[in-house]
């Protein structure tokens, strides 16, 4: 088949490859003329695991090609896929914009009869807009689908492979063949339903994996004070068919470009029709509370930050991605700074984009976990990246001024207990932490 995708950013861009690989014939199109450049250079603008080497392989066969002419693009096509973004407004909601912007182009463009499918995720009553959108400037028939992506950052081309289900969003059941024959290789899981409760379907199932996180977070809180070991309950309650074992690994919470929106426009969503969602605004009030945790871990094991210097372990808002929107070193760091304190920080792949939404002369940027760490008061540990699990602690400790370790994923487990001199906070695990009695000093401690 013949696809347009409009907005090639995470989701259009994986999008894209991926059908390309299926031998679909492709044209990205997308707004920002330098990421187009640097794609037809055959440069993958985003760090995603396996990404760089399926688009080389598809540009040159000619399956998959970039514009910034998105009605060229539009034109050859059989099917459009709507994959800008829609990030928060200041008050919570998402900013429609860019998706009415592209409905509009796409109106305009059509040269014959289309099927417009929506990746990006939007509320309830989306679709309907951007078919009146289209329908104002078309001169051809057309129909809007919603199809919400459900791929996490890191796994994004595994998840795009082995997706758990496509949801397919129709009020005309009987025109989506073109849709369920694109997705049939993917998976035989393809759920059928209406249009809105597609779009209600992505913001609940991304506000109760948020939820799962805020959860898990307050049961390691009171772990801690009742002398339980969040991992092993975790475990635990994992094996119960009906929890499952994803989503409960305690730690600083969430961040990333999608949780963090999209629960404050469920919010939104719901206030708009006088719901008041008082179990998500939690989650979100909870998520808040688990970043100040680590702060104020910080200060009672290393007091006063002005004057100190920290490393930073971890940028990303997760592992395998350098995508740091929302993410929890951008808050930590800003306070760390604010309060006078110099750091140091390394991120296997994140740094040049921490860099661009962060800069300060108070931050030094690294290109190994060592010398993040050298010459520091104080360890933070925000992104579990693998390259941190296999730093030799023994070479970290020496390195560091004084050896305060907060890890903010409970990346260190048992092995943690051989580096005595670490004085050690993870979340919810009290057996492993090494708190701090009243009147010791760091100093006291390693005497
Ligand atoms: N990032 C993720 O892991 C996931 C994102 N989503 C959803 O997918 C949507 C897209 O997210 P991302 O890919 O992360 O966003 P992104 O910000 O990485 O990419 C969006 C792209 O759209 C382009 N764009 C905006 N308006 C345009 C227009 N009128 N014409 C052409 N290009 C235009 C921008 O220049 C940008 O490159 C959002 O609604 C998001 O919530 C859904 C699942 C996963
Ligand atoms: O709508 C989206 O954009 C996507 O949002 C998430 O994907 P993503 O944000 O890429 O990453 P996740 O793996 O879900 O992690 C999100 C955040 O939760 C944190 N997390 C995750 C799992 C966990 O057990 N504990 C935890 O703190 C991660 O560190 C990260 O900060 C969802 O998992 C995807 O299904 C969805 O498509």
């Amino acid at each position: 088949m013949k696809l347009a995708v409009v907005g090639t950013g995470y989701v259009g861009l994986i999008t894209g490859v991926c059908f390309a690989e299926l031998g679909h014939e492709v044209v990205c199109a997308d707004k920002d003329s330098g990421k187009i450049e640097k794609l037809r250079l055959g440069e993958a603008p985003i760090y995603e695991p396996g990404l760089q080497e399926m688009l080389w392989s598809n540009a040159d066969a000619g399956r998959i090609a970039f514009t910034t002419d998105l009605a060229a693009a539009v034109r050859g096509s059989e099917i459009v896929i709507i994959a800008v973004g829609t990030p928060s407004t200041a008050t919570g909601e998402a900013d429609l914009s860019f998706v009415e912007r592209a409905a509009e182009s796409i109106g305009e463009a059509l040269d014959g009869p289309k099927t417009i499918m929506t990746k990006s995720t939007v509320p309830v009553g989306t679709n309907a807009r951007i078919e009146a959108i289209v329908a104002s400037r078309a001169k051809y028939p057309f129909r809007v689908v919603s199809v919400p992506e459900f791929l996490r950052e890191g796994y994004a081309i595994r998840d795009t492979f082995n997706p758990d289900r496509i949801v397919i969003g129709t009020d005309r059941a009987a025109e989506i063949e073109a849709i369920v024959e694109l997705h049939k290789p993917l998976t035989d899981r393809i759920f059928v339903t209406d249009v809105r409760s597609a779009e209600m379907i992505k913001y609940a199932s991304n506000a109760y994996l948020a939820t799962r996180i805020s959860f898990i977070n307050e049961i390691a809180n009171i772990c801690e004070k009742v002398g339980a070991d969040i991992t092993q309950v975790s475990a635990g309650m994992g094996q119960d068919r009906r929890i499952g074992p994803h989503f409960l690994n305690a730690g600083i919470g969430y961040g990333g470009s999608c949780f963090p929106k999209d629960t404050k426009a469920l919010i939104q969503i719901a206030g708009n029709v006088d719901y008041d969602f008082k179990l998500l605004k939690s989650v979100v009030e909870v998520n808040r509370e688990q970043r100040n945790t680590m702060i104020r871990k910080l200060r009672e094991y290393a007091g006063s930050f002005s004057g100190k210097t920290f490393g930073i372990w971890g940028l990303a808002f997760k592992p395998n991605t350098d995508d740091v929107r929302e993410a929890p070193a951008l808050d930590i760091v800003s306070r760390l700074i604010g309060e006078g304190a110099r750091v140091r920080v390394y991120d296997p792949a994140a740094t040049a984009n921490f860099r661009s939404l962060l800069n300060d002369p108070s931050i030094e940027w690294c290109t190994d976990p060592l010398s993040a760490a050298k010459g520091s008061d104080g360890l933070m540990l925000l992104t579990e990246w693998n390259e941190f699990a296999e730093v030799d602690l023994r070479a970290v400790e020496q390195t560091m001024n004084t050896p305060i370790l907060i890890d903010g994923r409970n990346l260190f487990g048992d092995k943690i207990g051989a580096y005595s001199r670490f004085w050690y906070y993870s979340v919810g695990r009290p057996h492993l932490n090494r708190s701090f009695t009243k009147g010791d000093q760091p100093s006291a401690f390693l005497a």
